[in-house]
């Protein structure tokens, strides 16, 4: 690979997209732009159905917080967020990570309409995530981790192995509904409120030609994310954090819907093993002065902290 310029250039850019923002475009990833559409599509149809039937696959306590969430649920520093959304995790038998896991076991809810919801979905996680048949490999995230581990140079396994050889995922299918359509004594100014990403690595799969995905740029300033079609937005979690000593940092990012247009959004959110303790990786301490900055983390324990804190309902 040292003679591919090709893929030197790129490596290159990816330092410098994780140094200076954490966020970056992905594009020429093998995913076809007409599956990124269909999933938002089917999202939306989703969405625009009646009250009762979306609360068929309502989130509880009891579904392991998995399933659908109505618009002000989700709370992001104590301040309802004005999006509606169904939220799906590696599915966990009960017991598999013993009380790590507990609030979060279960499988996923599906709805029963559009009818072909979950064979798309299914489809879709499977190819953002490992996917390997005789004829056909896709694993996009782990191929974006790859680059980032060449990015801080190290060997192209560097984030894999017993950390996140068994990468946990989360799919969070999102809609903002324009304010009008809510009503004026539940409603906020924010779709989702600042904050950073849990993980390692979130692919956002954002609606065209509407700007509402926020970025914190150094100087502080808010700047969109503007949609590229058949990209991916791309952005760096917690986890990545700890574990480059913090040479990779998560970058606050909030969503504000202010077009007349219902806007959806689903993302993708590659992580470390559910059970994995994350701490500052060598190659990435000896770049740093040798200390590590930041303890170890327990990613499940990180999760299920947010995922007990993020909901009043
Ligand atoms: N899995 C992720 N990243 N979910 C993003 C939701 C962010 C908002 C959440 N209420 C919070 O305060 O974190
Ligand atoms: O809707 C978006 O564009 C981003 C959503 C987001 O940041 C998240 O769910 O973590
Ligand atoms: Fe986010």
């Amino acid at each position: 690979m040292a003679g591919d310029e090709g893929l030197l250039d790129v490596v290159r850019m990816l330092d410098d997209a994780c140094r200076e923002a954490g966020f970056f475009y992905v594009k020429g990833h093998g995913i076809s732009e007409s599956l990124m559409t269909e999933v938002r599509d089917i999202t939306r149809k989703f969405f625009h159905l009646p009250r009762e039937e979306k609360l068929k696959i309502k989130m509880t306590p009891q579904s392991g917080y998995r399933g659908y969430q109505r618009v002000g649920e989700n709370v992001t520093k104590g301040k309802p967020d004005m999006h509606e959304a169904i939220d799906c995790y590696t599915p966990i038998e009960p017991g598999r990570y013993g009380d790590l896991a507990k609030p979060m076991e279960g499988s996923n809810l599906w709805p029963d309409y559009p009818s072909n919801f979950d064979a798309l979905l299914e489809n879709y996680i499977s190819l953002l995530r490992v996917f390997v048949t005789p004829f056909f490999n896709s694993d996009l995230s782990r191929k974006i981790m790859r680059g980032i581990a060449l990015a801080l140079g190290a060997p192209l396994d560097a984030f894999e192995g017993g950390v996140a050889g068994d990468a946990f995922w989360v799919l969070r299918l999102i809609g903002y509904p324009i304010s009008d359509d809510i009503p004026q004594e539940e409603r906020t100014d924010i779709g989702c409120g600042a904050h950073t990403d849990y993980g390692l690595l979130t692919l956002v799969n954002q609606d065209d030609d509407i700007c509402a995905l926020e970025v914190r740029n150094q100087s502080g300033e808010w700047i969109y994310a503007k949609p590229v079609p058949g990209t991916f937005v791309c952005n760096i979690g917690d986890m990545l954090k700890v574990w480059s000593n913090g040479i990779y940092q998560p970058t606050l990012h909030r969503v504000v819907n202010n077009s007349p247009r219902y806007r959806v959004s689903v993302a993708f959110f590659y992580e470390s093993n559910f059970d994995a303790a994350v701490e500052p990786v060598e190659f990435c301490r000896e770049k740093t002065g040798g200390v590590a900055k930041y303890e170890k983390v327990v990613y499940g324990e990180h999760l299920v902290q947010k995922v007990l804190t993020n909901f009043v309902m």
